[in-house]
């Protein structure tokens, strides 16, 4: 295998010391900077020294490297030869030996670009997408999907052992790290895609010569790695489903036309009226046909001048609903301050585990819906309900209560938490259309909860707990830990701050002399997006 997954790093659980406390050591190991990097959202405030190094690359000087393993954002992690000196790599695949140049510093590491690849990895198949070598979307395209899941996996683990300070030994000897779920579907699994007009082009360097004539073209695509202010023109995603990729398609082929009068929106100057194409999927509840959604979002509300491209893709059967979402604000957000309907419903159907959920422009659900299946399963058999009606269960960060909701027809009652009202309101309205009762959702920010939290609902027997990437807040850490509750379900797309979380649960927080209480039981870690540096994991709690 021409990996080298852990080897590199399994002596360094002997000397490592817990990497929260460590953190701004980072110098200390490859793998001390890469969790750095996976910790920085969950840690903003963190300090970090300035301790000097003992070797660092010079700027733009070229080092030859061999990629060991990914990281935080499917970043290659490479070392440096005699003194091991981590850089990291964005588009280096592990086992790739390569040129790479420094770029820049950063914390207690370098970032490096790649210059020239010496010799490929064993595992790297063609990419079948055009754009997979440039798109900030998929960035392991070209790596065999066997190995994006050891990458995956090997990157839980260290996370767990170096983060979580769970023993590697630990882990296998009680059988708690699960391999990796694989997703059935690698291609066509996003039931949402999110392309940004923009008014220049972006290409890589070696397609700028090539296509000198469309630099200054418009664009309709995805941003560039890095850019929030850079399109990759896109005609086609492999990522979603054909009939979303025929929508995409037929307004590639109209928009720019002159005599339409459509400008991209310009995130420098802010002008212009073409924001964003978001175009959403699901089926239709009896038919199971699949439904399109064409989400237009626009810096103004002018129904005219949208018409044309209305009335060139309302003729796809697939297409339900088309809506106007208008965003007055210079931010680069999809959600407007108001939303017109142009055409057929407001909202498009799906179904997952047996339950109808509306799905609006703005309501959050789970990207990749087959895997979604998959993964709430999971979750129901960690959470292990005895099935007899008499359970209370609590979903933490429950946007828009499906996870409660599955659970719900075996319990007692599901009460729900989430922040963003919108989210609350969905979930509410699911509830109904379901004909679920024994569902209460409650909108509230989870960050802020103060003693009078545990008042508002009995004491559940099972919690889930959803957060999204910087994970739990150390007030709920704290409220769990004295709610001693029998099992947890802990649900993360995160797995830095989940092993954190987990550390805190099951170990306690030393710093403040709290105990913790709760025993890992299970960790297994998911791939829902193929393709992609993002991992899932599902993690089952018990009360020590
Ligand atoms: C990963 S999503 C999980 C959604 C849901 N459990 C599901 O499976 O569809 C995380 C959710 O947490 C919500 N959230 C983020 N920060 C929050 C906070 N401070 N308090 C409450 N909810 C929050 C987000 O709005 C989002 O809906």
């Amino acid at each position: 295998m021409a990996t080298i997954p852990s080897q590199c790093f399994r002596h360094l659980s002997i000397t490592l010391p817990r990497i929260r406390k460590l953190r701004p050591l980072c110098s200390l190991s490859s793998l001390s900077c890469s969790l750095a990097e996976d910790l920085e959202e969950a840690q903003p405030n963190s300090s970090k020294t300035n301790k000097p190094n003992s070797y660092f690359p010079k700027r733009g000087q070229t080092l030859e490297l061999v990629c060991e393993s990914l990281a935080f954002k499917g970043k290659g992690l490479c070392k440096v030869t005699d003194t091991g000196f981590v850089v990291m790599c964005d588009r280096a695949l592990p086992g790739e030996r390569f040129i790479g140049r420094v770029t820049r510093k950063k914390g207690n590491y370098a970032e490096v670009t790649k210059v020239k690849t010496i010799s490929p990895p064993w595992d790297i198949v063609d990419a079948p997408c055009e754009y997979a070598l440039y798109c900030g979307g998929c960035k392991t395209q070209n790596l065999s999907y066997e190995a994006q899941l050891r990458a995956k996996e090997e990157q839980v683990r260290e996370l767990v052992v170096h983060v979580g300070w769970f023993s590697q030994k630990e882990l296998e000897l009680q059988d708690i790290m699960k391999p990796i779920v694989p997703c059935d579907i690698q291609f066509h699994y996003r039931n949402k895609m999110e392309f940004s007009f923009g008014s220049q082009q972006w290409l890589p360097k070696e397609l700028l010569l090539e296509r000198h004539n469309d630099r200054k073209s418009y664009a309709l695509g995805l941003h560039a790695p890095g850019f929030f202010d850079k399109v990759l023109n896109v005609d086609k995603c492999l990522l979603q489903i054909d009939p979303a990729n025929k929508v995409l398609a037929t307004i590639q082929d109209c928009w720019r036309d002159p005599q339409l009068g459509l400008s991209p929106y310009d995130v420098h100057s802010h002008a212009g009226f073409l924001k964003h194409l978001m175009l959403r999927t699901g089926r239709h509840v009896n038919t199971g046909q699949p439904e399109v959604m064409v989400n237009f979002v626009t810096s103004s509300h002018n129904p005219e001048l949208l018409q044309p491209l209305v009335d060139k893709v309302c003729v796809f059967p697939e297409v339900v609903s088309i809506v106007n979402n208008v965003n007055t604000s210079v931010g680069n957000t999809s959600v407007g301050e108001e939303e017109h309907t142009l055409y057929g419903k407001s909202s498009i159907t799906e179904t997952l585990r047996g339950l109808t959920f509306q799905i609006s422009a703005n309501s959050f659900f789970q990207t990749n819906t087959r895997q979604a299946e998959v993964l709430y399963k999971l979750i129901e058999d960690c959470a292990g309900i005895r099935g007899d009606g008499s359970e209370i269960v609590l979903d933490l960060f429950c946007g828009t209560g499906t996870i409660g909701l599955t659970l719900a027809r075996s319990v007692r009652h599901v009460y729900g938490y989430e922040v963003v009202p919108q989210a609350i309101r969905d979930a509410r309205l699911n509830a109904k259309i379901n004909g679920i009762q024994n569902a209460t959702f409650i909108q509230g920010d989870l960050n802020k909860i103060d003693e009078n939290f545990g008042n508002n609902f009995p004491k559940p027997d099972i919690v889930i707990s959803d957060p999204n990437r910087p994970g739990m807040h150390m007030k709920l850490i704290k409220f769990l830990l004295e709610l001693k509750v029998p099992r947890i379900v802990y649900v993360s797309c995160n797995p830095a701050t989940c092993a954190r979380d987990l550390d805190y649960l099951c170990h306690g927080v030393s710093e403040q002399n709290i105990k913790g209480c709760y025993k890992l039981k299970q960790l297994q870690p998911v791939d829902m997006f193929p393709h992609t540096p993002h991992i899932e994991c599902v993690c089952q709690l018990e009360l020590c």
